[in-house]
């Protein structure tokens, strides 16, 4: 591989692959195999925040269908992604990578408080930086919480590896037919009204100015592909 295209990214993780073959829950197999990938990219030479989803433990909305508050039921969900930053933590270090786990709600005992400059003292030093808790707030997704730090951060993309291998003209889960794209703006994003991610995600993007990278997760290596400018993807830009 020559140089990585990018300096410094987010990874956004899908909560929901981390249960593996499994319909729910955490699957160690799958864990230590991200992390595998992680730490590549990583020696690869690029600085590395991961915001992982939570959609294999709890979706806010799902919760609140069945009489839960949204409030609560998106607590509940950001605390999901605490879980599954503690589990991707202990399989980094446990492969020799260090990683330090910050949240965006206050639990001291757990793990540090998200600041910006926390995360980039962890980038500075070497170590991969697991932003969980969502924005902290309800009514937001990982998707968006990504865009956000990336923004924050200074990065120069947001990955998401997730378990399509782009962006298509409809769900290609439920529609054969649909086409993929190999490139398309943000703007046609919005548009298209594509669901591979929520509209805040894709709005904030275009704000900022940062790329989106979808791509499967389900590929081993796949996130130093993209980094090394190969890889199937689709590129959300300009
Ligand atoms: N136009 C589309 N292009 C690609 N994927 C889509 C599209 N519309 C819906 N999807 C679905 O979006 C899902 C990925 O988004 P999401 O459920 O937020 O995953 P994640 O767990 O990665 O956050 C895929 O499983 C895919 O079936
Ligand atoms: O800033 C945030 C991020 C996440 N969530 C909650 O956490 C859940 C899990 O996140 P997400 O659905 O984005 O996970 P993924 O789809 O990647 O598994 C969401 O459904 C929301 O309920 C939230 O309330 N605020």
């Amino acid at each position: 591989m020559g140089e990585p295209i990018y300096r410094r990214v987010v990874v956004k993780l899908s909560g929901e692959y981390f249960a593996g073959p499994q319909s729910y829950g955490i699957d160690q197999p799958t864990i230590d195999r991200v992390a595998g990938d992680l730490i590549a990219a990583r020696n690869f030479g690029v600085e590395i925040a991961v915001v992982v989803g939570g959609g294999n433990i709890f979706r806010g909305v799902e919760v609140s269908s069945r009489g839960v508050s949204r409030p609560t039921g998106d607590t509940m969900g950001m605390l999901a992604t605490v879980m599954n930053c503690l589990a991707l933590g202990e399989a980094l270090r446990r492969h020799g990578q260090p990683a330090r786990t910050f949240s965006a709600l206050l639990m001291p005992e757990v793990c540090d408080l998200y600041t910006r400059a926390a995360a980039l003292e962890t980038l500075a030093a070497g170590g991969i930086a697991l932003l969980a808790g969502g924005t902290g707030n309800p009514f937001f997704t990982t998707d968006t919480t990504a865009v956000l730090r990336a923004a924050e951060i200074d990065a120069g993309a947001v990955l998401k590896a997730t378990n399509v291998d782009g962006v298509y003209t409809a769900d290609p889960k439920r529609d054969p037919t649909a086409k993929r794209f190999d490139k398309l703006t943000h703007s046609e994003a919005l548009a298209g009204n594509y669901k591979v991610m929520d509209a805040t995600a894709f709005a904030l993007a275009r704000e900022t100015s940062l790329p989106i990278i979808v791509f499967s997760i389900a590929e081993a290596g796949s996130i130093g592909a993209v980094l090394g400018g190969a890889g199937r993807a689709t590129v959300v830009a300009g």
